[in-house]
């Protein structure tokens, strides 16, 4: 049997208290071979918008995000190991002998592998998986045969070794983001809203609530009820958002030491929102709680799709759906013809623990930000927004789309993103920020020039021709359990 098993890390390792305090451990997912089986007519099911090619996806692209999370998280897993990460990729694969196993950079894969060693949860969750994809008994007793490395795989994937396929795979896996969020030292399971997706849900309550490196975590692992009463409502109603109970992690961001934001969207509905609220006041998790309600649309799926957080004072977002495109509006007389604007649609009512019923309403996104960069987070420089497409017509939805918006921030004012979104990347510039390729920066990480400890300032790109397809960005290929504090 493969020795996989992490060393249990001890207490005080889960911590996120912000999404820009110096990033120490989180979880990823590497595309896996189930992502190279979607076909077109099921990618929007898939919830892709298109097929990817999976090898350049990975070794053009992927590897490049894993290597840079080593360079800045574990770096002697890394640094002057060039030669080990070309050109058969083993460094990379998390069930090769190579495979550099961190324990600040993990795979998913890799605990699922740990806790399937485990023959009682293995049978259950064999089980489990067997009962949501509703396989043939037979198909249940055949995955007994495989051992935990080749059977990880398998409940990933969806496939066996020899490519049969037994279930659907599940190509939204890399975005580790949304199956959870660390609260301070809580950790929040999602009820994802789409049927791509729900196994990935079970895949994560088994490793959460299983997975030694958890141990000390079980008590404070929060999920969200359902909701009694749309077990009895016909299936038209029962997907109205005051009744239905879906979350998912892309509308949680744990932005200040007590202040969450949780977004309604296409994803969460608002009565999972108010669950999620009621919950971490009741565990004291936080004191401020904002709701966000974004437009039920493709485009905008998850809040951390229109706006993240680049450094204590620093923001990027869509312009359309802030005040600066308000403004641009409603210089047009048009205007007051046109159709509804999609920045009416949003909505920002900030809640107090205590006060729950007399909630403040915001009025759009940059007083909600730029409350939180002074106000929760400190900020003495005056804060400062990067809009989407520098806010020029069309590139500001053309970019929002291949994820100029979703940043992840592995120390405040440094960001990955991808490197596709060529005006927002120029905003960037003029905002005072080091534009620099992923590959470039560990050439001088490697020949010593820069240093992730003194790098500032600065937009890493990460190539993103077959990732953008995927519809999510680093932030949404990031599960960050612990930061420093800020
Ligand atoms: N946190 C995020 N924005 N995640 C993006 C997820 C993208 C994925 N294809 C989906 O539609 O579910």
């Amino acid at each position: 049997m493969p020795s996989t098993t992490l060393s249990p890390i001890t207490t005080a390792q889960i911590q996120v208290a912000s999404e820009i305090g110096t990033l120490r451990r989180l979880l990823i997912h590497s595309p896996d071979r189930g992502l190279g089986k979607v076909v077109p007519s099921k990618a929007q099911d898939w919830l892709f918008e298109d097929i990817v090619n999976l090898n350049m996806m990975r070794r053009d692209e992927y590897d490049y995000y894993v290597k840079l999370l080593l360079y800045f998280l574990d770096p002697e897993k890394v640094q002057g190991r060039k030669a080990d990460t070309t050109p058969n990729r083993n460094f990379f694969k998390p069930d090769h002998d190579d495979y550099f196993r961190s324990d600040k950079v993990i795979d998913i894969q890799v605990l699922l592998t740990d806790i399937l060693q485990n023959e009682v949860i293995r049978t259950k969750l064999i089980a489990s998986i067997c009962g949501i994809e509703r396989t043939s008994f037979q198909t249940q007793q055949q995955l007994h045969e495989y051992d935990p490395v080749e059977l990880a795989k398998i409940m990933i994937s969806g496939s066996l070794p020899d490519q049969t396929m037994l279930f659907a795979p599940l190509p939204n896996f890399i975005f580790t983001r949304d199956i959870g969020i660390v609260i301070n030292d809580h950790i929040l399971l999602n009820k994802p809203a789409k049927l791509a997706r729900t196994r990935e849900a079970l895949l994560a309550q088994y490793f959460f609530h299983y997975h030694p490196i958890f141990a000390s975590y079980r008590d404070k692992i929060i999920e969200i009820p359902d909701n009694e009463h749309a077990f009895l409502l016909s299936d038209t109603d029962v997907n109205r958002d005051v009744t239905r109970s879906t979350l998912e992690g892309g509308d949680v961001m744990m932005i200040a030491p007590r202040h969450l934001l949780v977004g309604v969207s296409e994803r969460t509905t608002l009565y999972a929102a108010q669950q999620v609220m009621r919950l971490v006041f009741e565990k004291n998790v936080v004191d401020k709680v904002t709701i966000i309600k974004i437009p039920k649309k493709r485009d905008y799926m998850h809040i951390d799709t229109v706006f993240t957080q680049v450094k204590r004072n620093v923001w990027v977002l869509l312009g359309s759906l802030a005040r600066t495109g308000d403004e641009a509006k409603k210089r047009d007389v048009l205007h007051f013809f046109a159709p509804k604007d999609m920045s009416e649609e949003l909505r920002i009512l900030q809640f107090i623990k205590g006060l729950e019923h007399k909630p403040i309403e915001i009025e759009n996104l940059e007083d909600l930000l730029t409350d939180i960069s002074k106000n929760d987070l400190g900020a003495a420089e005056p804060v400062r927004f990067i809009y989407s497409g520098n806010n020029e017509f069309p590139f500001g939805a053309r970019e929002q789309w291949t994820d100029s918006c979703n940043l992840l921030a592995l120390k405040d004012g440094v960001v990955v993103g991808y490197d596709r979104n060529d005006r927002t990347l120029e905003a960037f510039r003029q905002a005072g920020f080091d534009v620099v390729g992923a590959a470039e920066l560990i050439e001088r990480f490697e020949d010593g020039e820069a240093s992730p400890q003194t790098l500032e300032n600065t937009f890493i790109m990460l190539p993103s021709a077959e990732l953008s397809r995927a519809r999510g960005g680093s932030h949404c290929m990031s599960l960050p359990l612990l930061r420093d504090a800020v």
